[in-house]
């Protein structure tokens, strides 16, 4: 992919001498202060770090390269119904430019090129119980490949720092290339028998990926060309990036990298959640006896499960301040796609019903739904009815971001990150002096 490469190598150099001058003539200017709150507050807020890809308001929610999710839906080149090839996003975060329908095909068809698999991987996630977690599954396939990093063997044989943005590229674009592979062959392990359905070359990352999954219906398609679009980045501060972006500075390569940052994503708190939001739904769907549970009834069922000191997953935010567009965009994919799915209508249900009861807790920040609180619903509808799976989905998305974030760290010479910890007693000595 010569001009996606030069493309971003120009707009690399550029930047990085501009970001050299700046910090030499402006170093020591206060960009943040930092409260108390803060530190002990699992650093909300302070800013510490460069992330190109994207970034996040609290109100507006996510822009990459300052384009809004309805932006990028009607500029980015799409699939037959209109919906956004990530393979255009990830040009986007790439080069700060909306690419060309022959550019983004051009792409398709270079990680087309790089999607096969080693043997190592497949042997790897056969030698693991079929039941292990997916999530599990997928960082020991990311790991299985770490053996190939053209990264780490050119580190080994001495490369320039010079160097270190091109390498990362290229093992960025195969460990993209392969990502739907590794994970549709654990979907197919793990919930269909080992029946493993062969790559179509004619088709795009997406919907390519809905195929291997075993899916070929054009609606399907589209879902993940939405899906794997706008779970793609968040900018650098929330777990799964700031691991990548942290294991990164170290010159550890994007295979491990990467692979750390979907550990971050396993978490309740993150990406799990989506899991979590289904299981909560099935759940009380069983304890109430119907599928189409009223108002009411959700919302006495919302009360026990804040009473049994548990989360109402799917709902608030470490940044967000209002619904999270990425929840709106999948709503509307409902509203347009789908219809008579009782499962979706609860959805839509709980969202009338959640936020004035978290609100009345007040401690919570931000009552809204996220990413999460809608996207189970829709898998669920086209027979991806395997939760403990959807947190691996998340993950293939967050691969373009976090990788693409992790070549431009690599060509603008980030340093290794090392920020600063505090003891108790420092804290309060301040206070003393204060
Ligand atoms: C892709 C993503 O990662 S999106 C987030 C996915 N995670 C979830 O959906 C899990 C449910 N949500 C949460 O646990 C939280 O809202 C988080 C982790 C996302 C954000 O955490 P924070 O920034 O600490 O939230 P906030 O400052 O509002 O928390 C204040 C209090 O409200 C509580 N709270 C926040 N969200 C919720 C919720 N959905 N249900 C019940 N209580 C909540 C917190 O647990 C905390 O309680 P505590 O003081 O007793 O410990
Ligand atoms: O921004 C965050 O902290 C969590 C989130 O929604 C994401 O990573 O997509």
């Amino acid at each position: 992919m010569e001009s996606l490469k030069k493309k971003f190598a120009a707009k690399a150099l550029a930047l990085y001498t501009e970001m050299r001058a700046i910090n030499k003539e402006h170093g020591e200017r206060k960009m943040d202060e930092v409260v108390l709150r803060q530190i002990t507050g699992g650093a909300r807020g302070i800013k510490m770090m460069l992330w190109e890809t994207s970034q996040l308001d609290a109100n507006e929610g996510i822009r990459f390269r300052g384009y809004s999710i309805p932006e990028i839906k009607k500029l980015l080149p799409s699939g037959p119904q209109g919906e956004p090839k990530p393979e255009g996003l990830f040009w986007l975060m790439l080069t700060g430019e909306i690419p060309t329908a022959e550019e983004v095909n051009d792409l398709t068809k270079d990680w087309q090129s790089r999607s096969d698999l080693p043997q190592q991987v497949m042997t790897s996630l056969d030698a693991l119980p079929d039941d292990a977690h997916p999530m599990t599954q997928f960082t020991i396939g990311i790991m299985a490949m770490q053996s190939d990093s053209i990264f780490s063997r050119r580190y080994a044989e001495g490369m320039s720092k010079t160097d270190y943005w091109d390498a990362c590229y290229e093992d960025s674009m195969n460990l993209i290339a392969r990502l739907p592979r590794v994970a549709a062959y654990i979907y197919r392990r793990s919930f269909h028998g080992g029946d493993h359905i062969p790559a179509d070359k004619s088709l795009d990352w997406a919907a390519n990926f809905a195929h291997m999954l075993g899916n070929d219906d054009e609606d399907f398609r589209s879902l993940m060309r939405l899906y794997l679009t706008i779970h793609a980045d968040h900018e650098g501060g929330n777990a799964s990036a700031h691991t990548v972006n942290l294991v990164g500075s170290t010159l550890s390569d994007p295979y491990l990298s990467f692979s750390a940052g979907m550990n971050a994503l396993a978490g309740p708190l993150h990406g799990l959640a989506n899991q979590e939001v289904i299981k909560w739904i099935f759940e009380m769907i069983e304890n109430l006896g119907t599928k189409t549970p009223t108002k009411e009834q959700i919302a006495t069922y919302v009360q026990e499960t804040l009473d049994a000191g548990k989360v109402i997953p799917g709902y608030g935010h470490a940044v967000l301040r209002e619904p999270d567009p990425r929840f709106t965009a999948q709503r509307r994919f409902a509203e347009e796609y789908i219809k008579g799915s009782d499962l979706i209508e609860t959805v839509w249900k709980i969202f009338d019903t959640v936020p004035p009861m978290l609100q009345a807790l007040g401690k919570v920040k931000n009552p809204w739904p996220n990413v999460d609180a809608h996207s189970g619903a829709l898998l669920v509808h086209y027979g991806i009815k395997e939760y403990s799976y959807y947190t691996v989905l998340f993950g293939v998305s967050r691969a373009l971001g976090v990788l693409a974030a992790g070549i431009w760290s690599r060509a603008l010479g980030m340093p290794l990150e090392r920020p600063k910890s505090v003891t108790s007693d420092w804290i309060k000595a301040q206070l003393k002096d204060a």
